[in-house]
């Protein structure tokens, strides 16, 4: 609508030339009208934008009560973003609408075999070239990927032009600051792909980088593998003794950490773990207790 209202004028003119000068008053007031709506409908457009800004920075404050990762895919216009929630979310991995995982339309919890589980969101595909205008109707995506803990670039790599598409996507990021979020990249549709053995021969010679087919489900196991490991980096490594009386924090801890070793004492569990900076902040007491100790 802001490239349009520019624009309005010309509409009109082949108008004022069909009949001379007469109706030209009339098409300038129209003109007039059709900027008035246009504006108005702008004008109510915003406001509706900032108010689903506002509504998801409420569920975002929500989400940061519960020390859940959240990992965001981000990528091209139709790369299969999508699909791959859906299949992560559906038949192979346990996922459920409870608590935080309805806390806005497209995020999902999923929840692995292994009892781990992170927070997964879908986002608007990227094109190449948008528009200044467009990236205010973009902003509550490019919010949640900026607080995300990892993103996954997802990639069709089945596509003629799935070089420049990167590239579209990796400058899109590098406008935003996101520059510190570990990143995984994945080559999607090597279904499609013409060649899928080179492709995967080439994807396993390099790191960050997983090939799936989130159609069929080709590679996904090997993807929540991939995504753990990464998760990590984004962890920070504590040492601390559990008194039993906080039972249910242990059990968050081997839901969403990574537990390398749990010992059981007399005064508490003894654990050690990588666990996401906000979560490590809630076991600050019981690190000191851990050090304290002889
Ligand atoms: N053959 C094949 N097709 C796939 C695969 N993954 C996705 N597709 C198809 O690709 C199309 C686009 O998939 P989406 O999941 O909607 O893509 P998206 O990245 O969410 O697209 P946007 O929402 O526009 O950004 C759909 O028709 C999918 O069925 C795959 O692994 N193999
Ligand atoms: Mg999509």
């Amino acid at each position: 609508m802001e490239y349009q209202l520019p624009r309005l004028t010309k509409m009109w003119t082949h108008l004022e030339r069909q009949s001379g000068g007469k109706v030209k008053g009339m098409g300038e007031k129209q003109i007039e009208v059709d900027k008035r709506i246009l504006r108005n409908q702008i004008g109510a457009l915003k406001k509706e934008l900032e108010s689903v800004r506002k509504h998801r920075q409420q569920y975002r404050n929500r989400r940061f009560s519960v020390p859940v990762p959240v990992v965001a895919l981000v990528g091209y216009t139709n790369a299969g973003k999508s699909t791959l929630l859906n299949q992560l979310t559906g038949a192979d991995v346990f996922a459920e609408d409870k608590l935080f995982a309805t806390l806005d339309p497209t995020t999902r919890r999923v929840q692995l075999k292994n009892g781990k589980e992170f927070l997964l969101t879908d986002t608007v595909g990227f094109i190449q070239k948008l528009p200044t205008q467009l990236v205010a109707a973009f902003r509550a995506t490019l919010e949640e990927i900026s607080e995300s803990s990892l993103l996954v670039h997802v990639v069709d790599i089945s596509h003629p032009l799935a070089e420049q598409q990167i590239n579209a996507v990796d400058k899109v990021l590098s406008e935003l600051d996101v520059s510190s979020i570990p990143r995984l990249m994945v080559w999607n549709k090597v279904d499609k792909a013409s060649d899928p053995e080179k492709i995967r021969v080439e994807a396993e010679n390099r790191d960050d980088v997983v090939c799936i087919s989130a159609l069929t489900g080709d590679g996904v196991p090997e993807f929540c593998n991939a995504v753990q490991e990464k998760l990590k980096d984004s962890m920070v490594w504590v040492e601390a003794l559990v008194p039993f009386e906080n039972g249910d924090l242990l059990s968050t801890i081997h839901q969403v950490g990574m537990v390398e070793k749990t010992e059981y004492t007399e005064r508490g569990t003894y654990i050690k773990a990588h666990v996401p900076l906000r979560f490590a902040r809630l076991l600050t007491p019981m690190r000191q207790l851990c050090v304290s100790q002889p």
